[in-house]
């Protein structure tokens, strides 16, 4: 089953020591949160809040139970209103039901635990219908991440071996990888082909959260915890039972956080800020950074005791640029989907646009790929991409690189070689060893080559 939600009800009745009695039954299950309210102007003030139930009392000094029902019915569709009501008639009851009303409950000495029973009942539907809801939501998640990892080159079949294995066992996973190489969708994928895949996967992002409100974001947190816990929440520890959390950019976490996470995992057992029950989980955790964390324990920034707990099955990412033609394969993939999404005709790379791709750094990764070839196809005169049409990061829009020589031109090696060099010069910003490296020539080689001037530096490279 999952997690008890914490809901909010609304009671809304002007006899005070009636009131006082509906609330005290209520709040008997403390995942209830109540808010209570004697007239039905102040409960419509506040429907902004979205109530998850009202308890109505039909007979209210400013407004008759069918009225105020229609009111809050008009602005809240989904809430669940128990109307309570001194008079018993059945054609009132009846039209009410009609109007969309949950349940009518008569006001005599069963009425708290027949509202009681009615309140469980609501709550085993809603239990049934947000699982309902995640399940679908999960399923069309699991068909996307079957499909989702886009790639033929060698280090992406090695990735796809190594999501297999990490689906099979139930050990904690840490992925590492330059920004948008893909961590998320790789976390995604081993919850989706493990046993695990029917439970929730819960993402959080620690870089993203104020340090001060991580722990409770984490671990949850009890009513009056802290200044401003009006309300008891549920943790994303406890969220992900059974299921598989994912803490990305766990390098981002304070030092004591990181204390109090070793204890939780060594424990298997969380304890919501400001409580002191001991509620056990059982979530893989799968972390992930863009920061060697190794290098972040030698700096003191990451705990080494902690570092051996996350490690379990180390995955690197491998740069988007080192993934040779997988780069065309998921550019066209992107534009082909971008294309059919809004109604364009489908867009193709022109060979020079190709060619502009795979010389390309991507410091941003497939992120950046995926944003640059749907501005392309936004940007593009014709349906051909042009590589004017690719605007890669740190140049204008519209400048390109220098043309490799054609099959017309002088094609004595030497002169070839110096256009090939000029290209990259011009690609790297002018960084020689960079050149020198994805060339995989001297840079003395390249020095020379600017001596003789067969290659110009770049004006912008220093
Ligand atoms: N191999 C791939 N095939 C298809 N799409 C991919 C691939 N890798 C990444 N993507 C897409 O690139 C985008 C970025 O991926 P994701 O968010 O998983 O990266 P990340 O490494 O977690 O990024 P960050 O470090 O910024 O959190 C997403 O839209 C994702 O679907």
């Amino acid at each position: 089953m999952p997690t008890s939600p914490i809901i909010t009800i609304f009671i809304v009745e002007d006899n005070a020591l009636y009131g006082e009695l509906l609330e005290y039954r209520l709040a008997q299950n403390p995942d209830h949160q109540i808010r209570r309210f004697t007239t039905a102007q102040d409960c419509l003030a506040c429907l902004h809040e979205k109530p998850d139930l009202i308890t109505l009392d039909y007979s209210l000094p400013d407004g008759s139970g069918d009225q105020v029902l229609r009111l809050i019915k008009d602005r809240l569709p989904e809430v669940a209103v128990i109307v309570i009501s001194g008079q018993e008639d059945v054609r009132t009851a009846i039209g009410l039901l009609h109007q969309g009303a949950y349940d009518y409950l008569v006001k005599d000495e069963e009425t708290l635990d027949r509202l009681w029973n009615s309140v469980g009942n609501w709550r085993k539907q809603l239990l049934l219908r947000r699982e309902n809801q995640r399940l679908r939501e999960q399923i069309g998640q699991q068909y996307d991440s079957e499909r989702a990892i886009l790639g033929e080159s060698p280090q992406i079949k090695q990735l796809f071996t190594l999501i297999d294995k990490a689906a099979r066992a139930n050990i904690s996973v840490s992925i590492s990888g330059e920004t948008g190489t893909g961590k998320e969708l790789v976390a995604k994928a081993i919850h989706f082909r493990s046993e695990r895949r029917n439970a929730p996967f819960v993402a959080v992002n620690v870089a993203a959260i104020p340090s001060e409100l991580l722990e409770s974001e984490l671990f949850g947190h009890e009513k009056g915890a802290f200044t401003g816990a009006l309300n008891r929440r549920i943790g994303r520890f406890e969220e992900a039972n059974r299921g598989t959390l994912f803490l990305d950019e766990i390098s981002e976490m304070e030092l004591s956080l990181q204390a109090k996470l070793l204890r939780v995992l060594q424990e298997r057992e969380v304890v919501r800020v400001g409580g002191n029950a001991r509620i056990p989980f059982d979530a893989r955790l799968v972390v992930a950074t863009h920061r060697d964390l190794n290098q972040r324990v030698k700096e003191g920034r990451f705990r080494e005791d902690l570092y051996y707990r996350l490690l379990g099955l180390p995955i690197e990412l491998p740069p988007l640029r080192d993934r040779g033609h997988d780069i065309l394969l998921l550019a066209n993939s992107f534009l082909q989907a971008f294309c059919r999404q809004n109604n364009m005709t489908a867009c193709t790379l022109s060979a020079a646009a190709q060619s502009r791709l795979l010389q390309y750094h991507f410091p941003g990764n497939v992120r950046e790929l995926k944003a640059v070839v749907e501005l392309a196809a936004v940007l593009a005169e014709s349906d051909v991409i042009q590589p004017q049409d690719l605007s890669l990061r740190g140049e204008r829009p519209g400048s390109a690189p220098p043309e490799l020589p054609g099959p017309e031109a002088d094609e004595s090696l030497r002169s070839q070689t110096a256009a090939i060099v000029q290209r990259y010069l011009w690609l790297y910003q002018g960084n020689i060893m960079e050149v020198a490296a994805r060339l995989q020539i001297g840079k003395s080689t390249i020095y020379r080559m600017v001596q003789k001037r067969e290659v110009e530096l770049p004006s912008s490279s220093s």
